[in-house]
């Protein structure tokens, strides 16, 4: 398998819109899309677009941070937050070609993939691996989008 493109850095936050605020007013960003909520993955999300991005989700160019609020009892990220009340950097995203031979890939590597693969927020199929196989980061895996833009 090959290194693919850096898709998206996961921001883990408490507060959607003081984080959304703060892209904005001290990053500067002005490509930031609305929440959306995705109960079956218990996480808000919403996205902040680099220089580069021609605005739309998925598209090519620059890499997103993905920020990500806590959604519901049973959030992955409730944890996470419990012991960074402040947020922070949460995950990485690398896209790749496909992810059923990227979980094969990494299955014959010895890494756990966390659950199964579903629909991730770009609405490509993505899986996990546990942090602590892979350099202590929590690793998005995400097929990337096939469509023409
Ligand atoms: C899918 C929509 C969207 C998208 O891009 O499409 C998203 O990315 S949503 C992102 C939120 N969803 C997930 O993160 C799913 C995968 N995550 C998990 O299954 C859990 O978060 C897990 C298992 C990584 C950690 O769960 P939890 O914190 O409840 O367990 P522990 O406290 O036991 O943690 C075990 C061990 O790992 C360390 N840890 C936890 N989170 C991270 C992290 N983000 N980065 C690095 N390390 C992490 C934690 O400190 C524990 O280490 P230890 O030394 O044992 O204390
Ligand atoms: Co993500």
């Amino acid at each position: 398998m090959k290194l693919g493109r850096l898709n998206h850095v996961g921001v883990a936050v408490p507060d959607m819109q003081a984080a959304i605020a703060y892209y904005r007013d001290v990053m500067g960003a002005t490509l930031i899309t609305q929440p959306f909520d995705m109960p079956e993955q218990g996480v808000k999300v919403a996205f902040v677009n680099t220089p580069r991005q021609p605005g739309a989700l998925g598209t090519d160019g620059g890499t997103q941070i993905e920020l990500i609020e806590p959604l519901g009892e049973t959030s992955p990220i409730a944890g996470f937050i419990a012991k960074n009340p402040a947020g922070g950097q949460h995950h990485l995203c690398y896209e790749v070609e496909d992810i059923e031979a990227a979980r094969e890939w990494f299955t014959a590597q010895g890494k756990r993939i966390l659950g199964p693969t579903r629909i991730g927020a770009h609405g490509t199929p993505i899986f996990f691996l546990h942090p602590k196989d892979m350099l202590g980061q929590l690793t998005e895996i995400m097929e990337r989008s096939h469509e023409q833009h």
